[in-house]
């Protein structure tokens, strides 16, 4: 697998809606190895950039592209590169938690393996993000469906982030007629997206599960099978731990005994695993560490199942305020400090369903070679 084209680094999504992406012949790219100094000289419109990767027959013939490199880039071996076997994609994140974002709107079969998935997410030797997202056709009634690969391969129910990406994906692939909602098939069920005034999006996460069984959790359940303020040894030290699935298993901590932690002070590589791969949970599981600053003002950090410490996790923040309330620390309104910044989380009362709002940005658009 080689990178053929990695595509504005600062361009927003919707300089890049504006973009005028024009028939082959006109096309001329000024490629600099530096993001920054990147500069793309295009001249009359006929196709704009989410118009090619929807239509994927009418996508750009690379060969007739000219390409300037500042450096020594070689420009045979840059097109070269992208003559056959091209994934276009576009990269997306929310709060940093990065995912390469693939139309595969025609297709209910993954454009990308597991195996593809985890040399792509590599962050040395791949495009590098934290997991793979495929935008597919809708099911059950739903207007599309989200699938998401870990960036070791695995396959998660949900992805929190994710879904508000999916969100904009699909507003610049599809024209919504002004729609700002629609629905999303997910292996947690059906999850709301709604894109807001301001940008961000605010997510219908559905309602928590707190069955032990189905979370799924070999910890005791209390009388009413929910795991909450239970003790359990991970690593020689007994841990205060709420078990949460929002549609993906989620063990929440806010420390050990009376001991508030302090999250920052955590050597997360250390303790993140050991939580991971606990005989106690039999899917494995996210973690969330959480510091509690007031009833409705939180900061965690995450270990997360198949892709480790991330910079930010919906759902796990989700499970953070459903965990919190449980234990009687916070309201049912709070903002959850990440470290790639902070998500607005209600569990509202009337429905028991979880709301979640944050933002969600495009990174680049690029294709890889196979
Ligand atoms: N980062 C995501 C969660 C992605 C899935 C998770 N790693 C799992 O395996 O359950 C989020 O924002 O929710």
């Amino acid at each position: 697998m080689s990178i053929a084209a990695i595509v504005s680094a600062s361009l927003t999504s919707s300089i890049i809606r504006s973009l005028p992406v024009t028939s082959p012949s006109s096309f001329h790219l000024t490629y600099s190895l530096k993001p920054s100094s990147f500069a793309l000289q295009l001249n009359t419109a006929k196709l704009t950039i989410p118009s090619l990767l929807r239509n994927p027959s009418s996508r750009f013939s690379v060969s007739a592209m000219s390409v300037t490199a500042q450096e020594n880039l070689s420009q045979t071996s840059f097109l070269d590169q992208r003559e056959s076997g091209l994934l276009h994609f576009v990269k997306y994140q929310g709060l940093g938690n990065d995912f390469i974002m693939v139309n595969n709107l025609d297709s209910m079969e993954p454009k990308v393996t597991p195996e593809q998935a985890v040399k792509l997410c590599d962050r040395n030797f791949g495009v590098g993000a934290d997991g793979v997202i495929f935008a597919m056709p809708g099911c059950n009634g739903t207007d599309y469906t989200m699938r998401i690969f870990n960036s070791d391969g695995s396959e998660p129910e949900m992805c929190g982030n994710g879904v508000r990406c999916f969100a904009k994906f699909i507003s610049d692939l599809n024209n919504l007629n002004g729609r700002q909602s629609f629905t999303v098939h997910t292996g947690a069920g059906l999850i709301v997206p709604e894109i807001q005034p301001d940008g961000k999006v605010k997510v219908d996460m559905g309602k928590p599960v707190l069955k032990a069984s189905d979370i799924p959790t070999k910890i005791p359940p209390n009388k009413d099978q929910s795991v909450v303020k239970a003790k359990i040894d991970v690593g020689g030290v007994k841990w205060d731990v709420t078990c949460v699935s929002m549609g993906n298993p989620h063990c929440v901590t806010f420390g050990i005994g009376n001991q508030n932690l302090v999250v920052d002070e955590l050597n997360l590589a250390d303790i993140g695993p050991k939580f991971e791969h606990h005989t106690l949970f039999p899917a494995r599981t996210n973690t969330e560490f959480v510091q509690v600053f007031s009833r409705s003002h939180l900061k965690m950090r995450v270990w997360e199942r198949g892709a480790g410490a991330t910079l930010a996790c919906g759902t796990g923040a989700c499970a953070v305020v459903v965990a919190a309330i449980l234990e009687g620390r916070s309201e049912r309104n709070c903002t959850v400090d990440l470290p790639g910044g902070p998500l607005e989380i209600e569990w509202r009362e009337d429905d028991n369903h979880v709301y979640m709002t944050g933002p969600a940005e495009v990174v680049f658009y690029g294709s890889v070679q196979l």
